[in-house]
């Protein structure tokens, strides 16, 4: 079953701006992470989902019940982009206070607090007031605001904006072990490098519009390239190794005027293939060129970064 299901979602603001028509699965216990351009319609979406706005149109289950459902409420945590909580209460009044939101009951609250202050490294901070924390802080106690229902789904929008390398490192940590606990998270970040090293799934929105959702390994898999540095490449034998390999040849260099080719006296030409995922590509481009003719000097193997993709997506969409 999925944790978020939504056909055709769609929310505009007098008409423009939203986003529109997004029909999203996320798997339940995916850490799946939303990307899109400022503007994109990232936040609006995630609104919808935790129901703070209404859509304009179209239908989204979460937990498989509708959009709404007090009991799924229950079940969902969220920390928006631009919190801002009470300077004047402690952060454990804060977390009494979202416990009471919740509808935890008040033993709950007071052995869940603990729990969650811990689990984002402010046990220590719990007496002293809001106002008085740092702006990574107040987002790690909006994080363990979150966190407090026991959350079978939560929607974290750019949860590690306000934090150090060190604090980001320990919230990714975090979300791995939420995730490996079964719990589904929903992350929207402009932090790619981010994503990248947490999530399997993503969705891509631009204008307000899906274009892409799916496992961006695959994708990466998919856009890998081999480079390699050849001697003795003529049109013959490449259109041999490429029919042999089965790999396109995307772009072909000469480096007679590299340093490298000079001191060895040989023409090397740089060559590089797209290659399909999952195939023992390298070793059967290698067999290929030698059987060819040719020399190989050099071979590497590039996955795209996610942030490339993105780019090539937003960029070419
Ligand atoms: N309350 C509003 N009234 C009018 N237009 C709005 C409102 N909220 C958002 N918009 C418009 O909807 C579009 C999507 O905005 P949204 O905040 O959802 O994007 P985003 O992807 O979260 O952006 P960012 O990455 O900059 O936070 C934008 O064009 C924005 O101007």
């Amino acid at each position: 079953m999925f944790a978020i299901e939504t056909e055709g979602l769609t929310k505009t603001y007098g008409g423009t701006g939203g986003c529109r028509e997004i029909s999203l699965q996320v798997p339940r216990g995916a850490l799946f992470g939303l990307l899109g351009p400022n503007g994109a319609g990232k936040s609006t979406l995630v609104k919808m989902l935790v129901s703070l706005i209404h859509p304009t149109e179209g239908q989204a289950r979460i937990l498989g019940k509708p959009l709404g459902d007090v009991d799924i409420r229950r079940k969902v945590g969220y920390l928006p982009e631009n919190f801002r909580y009470h300077d004047w209460l402690t952060g454990a009044d804060l977390l009494r206070l979202h416990a009471a939101l919740y509808g935890l009951t008040p033993e709950e609250s007071a052995r869940r607090a603990p729990e969650v202050l811990r689990l984002v490294g402010m046990e220590e901070w719990a007496d002293r007031t809001v106002g008085s924390y740092s702006k990574g802080m107040q987002q790690r106690i909006g994080l363990a605001c979150a966190l407090l229902p026991n959350p079978e789904l939560i929607f974290l929008d750019e949860p590690t904006s306000a934090l150090d390398p060190l604090g980001r490192k320990e919230v990714r940590e975090l979300l791995a072990r939420l995730r490996d606990a079964g719990v589904t998270v929903f992350l929207n970040s402009h932090l790619l490098s981010e994503l990248e090293t947490v999530c399997d799934r993503i969705a891509i929105i631009k204008g307000g519009r899906l274009i892409y959702q799916g496992d961006w390994r695959e994708l990466a898999a998919q856009a890998s390239r081999i480079r390699a540095v050849v001697a003795g490449a003529s049109q013959e034998r490449l259109a041999a190794a490429v029919s042999a390999a089965g790999f396109p040849l995307v772009s072909q260099r000469s480096l007679h005027a590299e340093k490298d080719g000079k001191a060895a006296g040989m023409a090397l030409e740089e060559l590089v293939f797209t290659v399909d995922a999952g195939s023992p590509a390298a070793p059967r481009l290698v067999q290929a060129l030698v059987e060819a003719g040719m020399a190989v000097h050099e071979v590497t193997t590039q996955v795209e970064s996610l942030e490339t993709l993105f780019l090539h997506f937003v960029e070419g969409a």
